[in-house]
């Protein structure tokens, strides 16, 4: 489980980017986070993966104090939460599996991973986690032969050969076109069905965000304005968390779950 208590993040030049953020995500649900640019959904992820470290409150992930960790520790801790990237953050010139190999020695630079020799255990996980995305037959294809939807599936193969209990994905879909977006998300929830693995997607597509995600959570200005299911996000919810509609809300806060 992954819980924010009363956490807060203020950047060196004193930008709050969030506040007072009160959550907790269970094993295996599949979460996407909403709400304008600027309003703190990046900053709310990659706390999650010490990519940020917060300013205030706590953040335990299955009850370890993310923020107490310390060197080889964190290293430890980010194998097990995997990281997508709307770059994908791949090593072009190089082949699908090598890329997915690296995964295993995220430590070494980058000349020695290139270069290193895998296991035979090794490239076994890593064309499993290629098979699950349905790109096996790329295996041995350099990556800028590859299209971008199949560039986000090589990312995503590369973050499940590390077997994460956690997958982080930050705009995975905003460089595809509607019908690759739309492959990589049925990706995303075949294995959050599959796997078990917690899926916490922070996108600008909201119509996939409501088919997709069970659960929304909607931030604005730093604060979660927003969390529910899916399918009670209404207008006035889309409204209250993109407008900031706060006479819609009072009129609202009887008979809905606004946080
Ligand atoms: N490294 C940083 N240093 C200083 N301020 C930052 C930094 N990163 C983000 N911010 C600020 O923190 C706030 C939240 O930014 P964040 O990137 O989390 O928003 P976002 O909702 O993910 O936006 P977008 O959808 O545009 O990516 C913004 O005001 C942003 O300018």
């Amino acid at each position: 489980m992954i819980e924010f208590i009363n956490v807060g993040k203020t950047y060196p030049n004193n930008v709050k980017a969030l506040q007072d953020i009160n959550l907790k995500i269970e094993k295996g649900e599949f979460v996407a986070i909403i709400g304008l640019s600027g309003a703190g959904k990046s900053t709310l992820i990659r706390c999650i993966n010490r990519m940020h470290d917060i300013s205030e409150g706590e953040l335990i992930v299955d009850g370890v104090k993310v923020n107490a960790l310390k060197g080889r520790e964190i290293r430890n801790y980010r194998q097990r939460v995997g990281m997508i990237f709307q770059s994908f953050n791949l090593v072009t010139r190089i082949s699908v599996l090598k890329n997915v190999l690296v995964s295993f020695v995220p430590h070494l630079p980058f000349w020695r991973k290139v270069i290193g020799a895998f296991s035979k255990e090794q490239k076994i996980k890593a064309l499993t986690a290629l098979d699950q995305v349905g790109i096996l037959d790329k295996a041995y294809v350099r990556v800028d032969q590859l299209s971008g939807g199949q560039q986000q599936r090589v990312a995503l193969a590369r973050t499940l050969a590390q077997n994460p209990d956690i997958i982080l994905a930050d705009e995975p879909i905003a460089s595809l076109d509607p019908v690759t977006a739309r492959q990589v998300m049925d990706d995303f929830k075949r294995i959050n069905r599959d796997t078990e693995m917690t899926f916490i997607i922070n996108i600008h597509h909201v119509e996939m965000a409501l088919e997709y995600a069970d659960r929304i959570i909607g931030v604005r200005e730093g604060r979660v304005v927003y969390d529910g299911e899916a399918k009670n996000v209404t207008e006035e919810v889309l409204d209250y968390i993109y407008k900031g509609n706060v006479e819609e809300l009072e009129r609202n806060t009887e008979e809905r779950s606004y946080v």
